[in-house]
């Protein structure tokens, strides 16, 4: 039997009638938001929506307010055509909305932008500053047009997956938001879209920041500051990675306490490319463990 190809809608009618039929015929909806040029990290979050939901939709939209000025807007992969053959077998729907469409008054709606608060201005904030604001405003619009029952993200994305979460209990949204493993290349490297805009020798400098954060968990049972020593030992032996931060949190993006899970998330320029990763540490603390 071949595999259906799934069906291509934008923001419109066609969106309102699938689901609505899908509704009709007591369906739960799933939503995969991405910004397209799939991989396997993409594909494995419509794998998990597919087993939570009747109906996936994976959404396909480079939104332009979560790029700041000088960012890569302009440059970021579009590759429409081959992401929904990749989806083909895969997902039901794919919703490719017009900017037009998502900004139907202009894209700085005064009124409409979500606030991300505190936790948006750290970390990623603090090297984008209007880039989860743009994050949660187009989340919340595609929530709205699709009123999923799930949502599935990323945790390579962790901020903006906790963000993600804090909105949807915040604003009282109902939907259920799922975060994902990171997928990664053999030698540990997140996928990510962005890294194809990686040299050979970039490529090779990339994998040091899941190096980093594998020689922080191996040290995670020594406490947060044994575990960040490790990594940044790691990050010290490249001088091509230019790192932006490196930390250790609580899961909730708050202090780490040792003695309890966390994360520890890092993220570095290669070239001119910015990535990110993160991993769970579950940590001890020193006196238990000396
Ligand atoms: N390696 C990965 N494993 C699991 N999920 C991922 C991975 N990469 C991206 N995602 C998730 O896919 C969703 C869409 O992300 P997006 O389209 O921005 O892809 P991306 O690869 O993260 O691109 P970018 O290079 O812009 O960061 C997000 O929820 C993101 O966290
Ligand atoms: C969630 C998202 C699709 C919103 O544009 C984007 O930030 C992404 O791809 O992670
Ligand atoms: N995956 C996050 C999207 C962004 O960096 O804009």
């Amino acid at each position: 039997m071949t595999a259906s190809a799934p069906r291509v809608v934008d923001a419109g009618d066609a969106l309102t009638a699938v689901l609505g039929e899908a509704r009709r015929d007591g369906r739960t909806v799933a939503l995969v938001p991405t910004m397209g040029a799939l991989h396997d990290g993409h594909l494995a979050l419509v794998r998990e929506a597919r087993r939570r939901a009747d109906v996936v939709v994976v959404s396909i939209f480079v939104n332009p307010t979560q790029f700041g000025p000088g960012e890569d807007l302009d440059r970021y992969p579009r590759t429409f055509d081959a992401d929904v053959a990749a989806l083909t077998g895969h997902a039901d729907v794919v919703l490719h909305p017009g900017v037009e469409q998502m900004y139907p008054d202009g894209p700085q709606t005064p009124g409409v932008t979500v606030d991300p608060g505190p936790l948006g201005s750290v970390l990623e904030g603090s090297v984008r500053p209007t880039h989860f604001a743009g994050v949660l405003t187009v989340v919340a619009k595609l929530f709205g047009l699709v009123r999923p029952d799930v949502a599935v993200f990323g945790e390579k994305d962790y901020q903006q997956l906790v963000l993600i979460r804090q909105m949807a209990r915040r604003l009282c949204l109902g939907v259920e938001v799922v975060g994902c493993p990171t997928v990664r290349e053999p030698d540990g490297l997140a996928l990510s879209s962005r890294n194809r805009y990686l040299d050979a020798e970039q490529r090779g400098l990339a994998a040091a920041l899941a190096e980093a954060l594998r020689a922080a968990d191996a040290e995670a049972a020594h406490g947060a500051s044994d575990a960040l020593a490790a990594a940044k030992t790691v990050l010290a032996a490249r001088p091509g990675v230019d790192v932006d931060y490196l930390v250790v949190r609580s899961p909730d993006l708050d202090d780490a306490v040792d003695g309890r899970p966390a994360r520890i998330l890092v993220a570095a320029k290669v070239g001119d490319t910015r990535l990110i990763d993160n991993l769970p540490l579950d940590l001890g603390s020193r006196e238990e463990t000396r």
